[in-house]
C-alpha cells in the first residue's frame, strides 16, 4: 500500500558512496568534518562506510558513531556474516545505529558477478537480513541493480527481506539505467504485488550516468517510496548519486506539485557543499544547479534589469535559502546600464552625475569587450581614471615595437592644451621610449621620475594592470595612477597624469611659469 505520510526520509551516502568516486578518498578527520556538516543539515541517515573495506573505514564509522548525534549512522554490508559483524561493532556506540547489507539480484550481476543461483541469492537475503538482525532493530536490505532485475524474482527477494526483519527495501538504480516512468512503475509494481510491503519503508538509490538520478528519485518518491539515498554535489561511483541539494531544493521550491517534506535545513547546503568539495578535491562545475557559482549569478543586461526590479522576475529559489547572502551581477560584455549603476551604487560611486555614469558606461563596456568579466577592482579603477579634470595634456594613442631585437620605439600622441602633438622616440624598453616621448612632447627635464610601479588589479592574463608613477619637480612631489589591460598604456596615462598634477600644482604658485 502507497503510504499517505508524506514525510521523506533523507538518507546521505556522501561518505560511503561518494568517497567510491575514485580520487575522492577522505581522511578520518575529513569524514568527521563532514559528518558534523550533514548533522547540522539534519540529515535523517548517514552512511558512514563500509566498515569491512580496511581499518581506516571502520575507524571512521566507529568515531562517527561516537560523536554525531541525531541522524542515525549506518554501515554497509555485503550478505556475509563477516561484514555484518564488522558493521555492527563499528556502530555500538551509535545513539541510533543502522545495518545496510545488500546483494546483487539482476540477472547479469547473479551469473557473472556473484556466480551463485538465483535459489542462493534469495537464501542469503533472508540469512543476512536475520543476522543483522542481531545487532540492530533498524536493518536496510538493497537489492543491487534492482532496476535491472526480472520483476517476480525481485518480488520474492523484497518479501523475503521483510520477513526476515528489513525495516527498509532500497531499491538501487545502481548504473543509472532506468528512467523516471519506468522506475516509478517498478515501485507501483511492488506496492502492488509484494504483500508484506506496508511493513517497510521503500526507498531509492539512483545513479547519474545518464543525467537521470534526481528525476528517477522524484519520480519514485510520486510513486511511494519515502527514502532518497543521495549525496552532496552529487559526488559518487563514475557519473555520481543523486545530488541532495537538487533534490532538497526540487521539494521545497515545486511543493505545489510535490508536496512532500523532509527534516532538512536547507540552510546549511552551502556549508555542506563547499566542505566535501574541499575535501573530496571535486570542484563544483559553475553551472551545477543550486550550489553552481552561477546558480545565483546574473549578467545579462536584460536579466539583470528584471532582477533589480522584482527578483523573482529570474530567480525561482531565494540564495538565503541555501546559506548564500545574496545572489551576485556579474559584470560584463552583456551587462547593461542599470545593473551597472547599481554597481556603481555598491562600489560608493552613489554621487555620480548621470554624464558621469555613462561615461564610465562607455569605458566600461569597452574593457568587458576586452576581458571576461570585469570585476570590481575594474569598475572603480576605470571610474576614477574618468574622474580626472583640467587636463592640460591628455592621451590620445600609442604605438610601439618591443621584443627581443630591439630597438624599442613607441609612436605617441598627446594633445597638449588642444593641440595635437606627436613624437617618435626610442629607449631602454617600450616604457622608457614611451616616457621619452613624452618627455620629447611636452620638455620637463627638470623633474625626476621617483617610482614606476605596476600591479595587476585582477586576476588572470586579461588583467587591468594598475600603474604608479612618482614625479618630483619644483620641492613637490604628485602621483599619477592609470589602468589598462595593455601595461605600457596603463604606463602612459599614468605619467601623463603625474605631468598634469605637477602643471597644475605649479600653476597654483607660478602660473605663467608653467604655461605651455
Ligand atoms: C554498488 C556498490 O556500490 S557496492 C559497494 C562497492 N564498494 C566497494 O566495493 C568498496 C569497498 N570494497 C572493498 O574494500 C573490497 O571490495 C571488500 C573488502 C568489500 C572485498 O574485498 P575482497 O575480499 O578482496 O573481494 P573483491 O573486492 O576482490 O571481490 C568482491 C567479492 O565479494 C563478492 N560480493 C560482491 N557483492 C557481494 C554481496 N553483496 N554479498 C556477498 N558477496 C558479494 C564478489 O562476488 C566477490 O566474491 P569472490 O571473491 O568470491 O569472487
Ligand atoms: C550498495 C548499493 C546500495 C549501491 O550503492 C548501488 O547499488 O548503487
Ligand atoms: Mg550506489
Amino acid at each position: 500500500m502507497v503510504s499517505s505520510d508524506n514525510r521523506v526520509i533523507i538518507f546521505d551516502t556522501t561518505l560511503r558512496d561518494g568517497e567510491q568516486s575514485p580520487g575522492a578518498s577522505m581522511s578520518l578527520d575529513e569524514k568527521l568534518r563532514v559528518a558534523h556538516a550533514l548533522a547540522e543539515l539534519k540529515v535523517d541517515v548517514i552512511e558512514a562506510g563500509f566498515a569491512i573495506a580496511s581499518n581506516g573505514d571502520f575507524r571512521s564509522v566507529n568515531e562517527i558513531a561516537k560523536q554525531i548525534k541525531g541522524p542515525t549512522i549506518c554501515s554497509l554490508a555485503r550478505a556475509t556474516k563477516g561484514d555484518i559483524e564488522r558493521a555492527g561493532e563499528a556502530l555500538v556506540p551509535a545513539e541510533n545505529k543502522r545495518i545496510h547489507t545488500f546483494i546483487s539480484t539482476s540477472p547479469l550481476h547473479m551469473k557473472y558477478k556473484l556466480q551463485m543461483e538465483p535459489e542462493r541469492v534469495l537464501e542469503k537475503v533472508s540469512e543476512s537480513v536475520a543476522f543483522a538482525r542481531r545487532f540492530t532493530d533498524d536493518v536496510e536490505w538493497s537489492a543491487e541493480d534492482g532496476s535491472r532485475t526480472e520483476h517476480d524474482f525481485l518480488c520474492r527477494c523484497v518479501e523475503a527481506a521483510i520477513d526476515a526483519g528489513a525495516t527498509t527495501i532500497n531499491i538501487p538504480d545502481t548504473v543509472g539505467y532506468t528512467t523516471p516512468g519506468e522506475y516509478a512503475a517498478i515501485m507501483t509494481m511492488l506496492f502492488n504485488r509484494v504483500p508484506n510491503i506496508d511493513k517497510a519503508i521503500l526507498s531509492v538509490h539512483c545513479h547519474n550516468d545518464l543525467g537521470l538520478a534526481v528525476a528517477n528519485s522524484l519520480a519514485a518518491v510520486q510513486a511511494g517510496a519515502r527514502q532518497i539515498e543521495c549525496t552532496i554535489n552529487g559526488l559518487g561511483e563514475r557519473a555520481g548519486n543523486a545530488a541532495l541539494e537538487e533534490i532538497l531544493m526540487a521539494l521545497q521550491t515545486r511543493n505545489d506539485v510535490m508536496p512532500y517534506s523532509t527534516g532538512l535545513d536547507s540552510t546549511k547546503i552551502m556549508n555542506a557543499s563547499r566542505l566535501v568539495s574541499a575535501v573530496s578535491g571535486f570542484v563544483v562545475q559553475p553551472n551545477k544547479a543550486i550550489v553552481g557559482a552561477n546558480a545565483f549569478a546574473h549578467e545579462s543586461g536584460i536579466h539583470q534589469d528584471g532582477y533589480l526590479k522584482h527578483a523573482e522576475t529570474y530567480e525561482i529559489m531565494k540564495p538565503q535559502s541555501i546559506g548564500l547572502n545574496k545572489s551576485s551581477l556579474v559584470m560584463g560584455k552583456h551587462s547593461g546600464r542599470h545593473a551597472f549603476k547599481e554597481k556603481l551604487k555598491e562600489l560608493g560611486f552613489a554621487e555620480m552625475g548621470d554624464n558621469a555614469i555613462q561615461d564610465a558606461f562607455d569605458r566600461f563596456k569597452e574593457l568587458a569587450d576586452k576581458k571576461k568579466e570585469v570585476y570590481d577592482d575594474d569598475i572603480v579603477a576605470l571610474v576614477d581614471d574618468g574622474l580626472r579634470d583640467n587636463e592640460h595634456i591628455k592621451f590620445v594613442s600609442l604605438g610601439v615595437i618591443c621584443g627581443s631585437k630591439g630597438p624599442q620605439v613607441a609612436e605617441l600622441e598627446l594633445t597638449v592644451n588642444g593641440e595635437t602633438k606627436t613624437a617618435k622616440t626610442t629607449g631602454d624598453g617600450p616604457i622608457d621610449a614611451t616616457f621619452n616621448a613624452i618627455q620629447e612632447i611636452y620638455p620637463h627635464t627638470e623633474w625626476q621620475l621617483k617610482l614606476y610601479q605596476v600591479h595587476a588589479v585582477t586576476e588572470g592574463t586579461d588583467a587591468q594592470a594598475q600603474v604608479t608613477v612618482k614625479l618630483e619637480g619644483d620641492g613637490r612631489t604628485v602621483i599619477g595612477n592609470a589602468s589598462s589591460t595593455d601595461t605600457v598604456v596603463a604606463s602612459c596615462m599614468a605619467y601623463v597624469t603625474a605631468v598634469n598634477k605637477l602643471i597644475l600644482k605649479s600653476q597654483k604658485t607660478a602660473p605663467d611659469a608653467m604655461a605651455s
